[in-house]
């Protein structure tokens, strides 16, 4: 018999993942969990594969081995289409449309209901440019139209790659605001961002270098473990750990020259 998957398991639960791109591994060993209801930030630098690992929570990318759990089931399977919001670096709304015509039309796909446009406009704080052409938007408000359109149908998980990128500080505290709101009313968000200042607005954090995860804890944890006192340099000295554990003989032969 077929059982319900548990409403309490983790929102996100990764095991054994490896991710080939362009034939070169650009995941590795990744296990990783996403309580449900925190606000996760999963920082690293450029390039380090966070938005493979996101791609892949999300279902669309090809993955070579492990498992992707979300809300319980397999990433990607139909029934999580309108319990996962996703929100991709390149925005993904329709430059030729206004802003509300856009989110109607995604409220449409999604079978939202049709008072969820208006909800997702004052959500984001762009009730003012609902009539506006999405292609005279600045930068921000269109990453805006994008974050709107993936809240509407108040999808379980919110998967956002760097939403916060180009934006000003009003705007991002703004934002993490309404990240900690949607998440106190019961969503699971996990936010990339290789700015680690964002760290410290975040109730779990996920550390990846070089397709790797170098650390999963509490910001405060993460400090208390490597004695530092920001996350910057948490994340730098949990990097020289690695390296002296990748290669033990650099560091013995740096000690004695
Ligand atoms: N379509 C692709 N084909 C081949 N390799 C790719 C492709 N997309 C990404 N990569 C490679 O995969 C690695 C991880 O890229 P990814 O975009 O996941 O990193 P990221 O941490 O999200 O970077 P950024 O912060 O710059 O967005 C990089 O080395 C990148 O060059």
């Amino acid at each position: 018999m077929n059982s319900a998957p548990p409403a309490d398991g983790p929102a996100v639960d990764v095991r054994g993942l490896r991710v080939l791109r362009g034939g070169r591994p650009v995941l590795q060993e990744i296990d990783l969990t996403v309580a449900r209801g925190s606000v996760t930030g999963l920082l690293g630098p450029s390039g380090c594969g966070k938005t493979t690992l996101l791609r892949s929570i999300v279902g669309v990318q090809r993955t070579e081995a492990g498992e992707v759990r979300v809300l319980g089931l397999p990433a990607g399977a139909p029934a999580l289409r309108d319990r996962v919001g996703y929100v991709t670096q390149a925005p993904s709304v329709h430059a030729d449309l206004s802003v509300l015509a856009n989110l109607r039309y995604f409220a449409e796909v999604l079978g939202a209901p049709r008072s969820d446009p208006a909800r997702v406009l004052d959500e984001v704080g762009l009730r003012e440019h609902a009539k506006d052409l999405v292609g005279k938007l600045s930068g921000g408000q269109r990453a805006r139209v994008s974050l709107a359109a993936a809240l509407l149908g108040a999808p379980e998980l919110l998967v956002l790659d760097e939403p916060t990128v180009g934006l000003d500080p009003v705007l991002r505290q703004e934002l993490w605001q309404l990240f900690h709101r949607l998440a106190e009313a019961g969503a699971t968000l996990l936010i990339s961002s290789h700015v680690m200042d964002e760290a410290a607005r975040c109730t779990a954090l996920l550390l990846m270098r070089e397709g790797r995860l170098l650390a999963h804890d509490t910001p405060r944890a993460l400090l208390a473990a490597t004695g530092t006192a920001d996350v910057e340099s948490a994340f730098l000295a949990l990097v020289a750990d690695a390296d002296a554990d990748a290669d033990p003989g650099r560091t013995a032969s740096e000690g004695v020259s």
